[in-house]
């Protein structure tokens, strides 16, 4: 049974230029032009009961636009979408009560009281009956570890500490759906991790719909196995991560610190050179070769430390595309 269902869902932004300094200022008062921006174009797409979906693209595609109109804080300019049969921005009580959006980057919770105090709120806002309430809470806390911090006021949790008490606010009242936006950005991999192991178990255990946008690649293969990529406010992808990430993985990034500088000469032959200064270097390696041709940089030139690392999600969508590799774009 579908959970999402967007029919050509459209958001176009209207606002004014600004120019710089205080004279243009002023007489923007008088004239102003207007501008447009097409954030998202007839976006279409099912989501059903249980599914995790990742939803991806690069920087201003479009992903929070699509989250917001979802969850009801912003109205589409054009076309129809239904979460759990309802329409978001009609902003039903109903559907409030089934739905949650927890976004990385913003916080819900008092920072100046203990997360608990935040949740006894959240408790009324939701009107939690007292055992259901404290029986969730009891879960979410063992389930997030995070029973030592429940009484420390939230401005002095660490950040890994405080998106676990947001995410326990988050879902007091049980979602069906929840939509996560960055919900592990600027946390250690540890905490990543716990967070990804901690929506596994909570998606078995509910079958709760999640879709999630991410720019971090482990979360998407840890959790998700369908993915959807936008671009330009528009669907160009949707089908499994395997198919994305054999093209992705194919490369590897070598970056190497060298002690002196070397020429350009001597960097040749190694692999494709993605940029340089005067004692960096960053190549562009296929996975196959990488331990050999890695092998070699470190045997020939000056290098005092080195990483290797994947392409940064947005470049390996560039590269799909410059590839025409999107194997099941639509
Ligand atoms: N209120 C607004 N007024 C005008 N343009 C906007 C507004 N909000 C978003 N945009 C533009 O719409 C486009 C899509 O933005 P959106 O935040 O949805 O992207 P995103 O995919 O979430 O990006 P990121 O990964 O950087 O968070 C961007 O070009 C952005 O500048």
């Amino acid at each position: 049974m579908s959970a999402i269902t967007l029919n050509q869902l459209s958001k176009t932004f209207e606002y004014y230029k600004k120019e710089p300094g205080l004279r243009k200022s002023f007489s923007n008062l008088f004239k102003r032009e207007k501008l447009h921006k097409e954030a998202v174009i007839d976006l279409s797409f099912d989501i059903n009961e249980g599914e995790i979906v990742g939803f991806l693209g690069p920087n201003g595609a479009g992903k929070t636009t699509t989250l917001k109109m979802l969850s009801g804080i912003l109205h589409p300019s054009d076309g129809e979408a239904s979460v759990l049969g309802y329409t978001p921005w009609e902003r039903k009580k109903e559907f409030k009560r089934q739905f949650s959006i927890v976004m990385g980057q913003k916080n819900q919770l008092w920072w100046d009281l203990p997360a608990s105090d935040s949740f006894e709120l959240n408790k009324l806002i939701y009107d939690l009956d007292d055992t259901e309430y404290k029986r969730t809470l009891d879960e979410l806390v063992e389930l997030l570890g995070v029973s030592e911090q429940l009484h420390v006021q939230v401005r002095r949790l660490s950040l890994g500490e405080r998106m676990k008490m947001e995410l326990i606010a988050s879902l007091l009242h049980r979602p069906k759906v929840i939509l996560l936006d960055e919900p592990t950005i600027g946390l250690d991999i540890i905490s990543q991790s716990k967070i990804r192991q901690f929506f596994k178990t909570y998606n078995k255990t509910y079958n709760t719909t999640i879709l999630l946008t991410s720019h971090y690649m482990r979360d998407i293969e840890d959790l998700c196995s369908r993915t959807m990529i936008i671009n330009h406010g528009q669907l160009v992808y949707d089908g499994d991560l395997k198919s994305v990430n054999d093209v992705i993985g194919s490369w590897k990034l070598l970056k190497i610190q060298l002690s002196a500088p070397v020429s350009e000469l001597s960097l040749n032959g190694y692999g494709k050179i993605r940029s340089r200064s005067e004692l960096e270097v960053v190549f562009e390696l296929s996975k196959h070769d990488v331990l050999r041709k890695s092998k070699e940089i470190l045997d020939h030139l000056p290098v005092i430390d080195f990483t290797i690392e994947d392409i940064p999600l947005e470049e390996g969508i560039a590269i799909l595309y410059e590839k025409g590799g999107l194997p099941h774009a639509q």
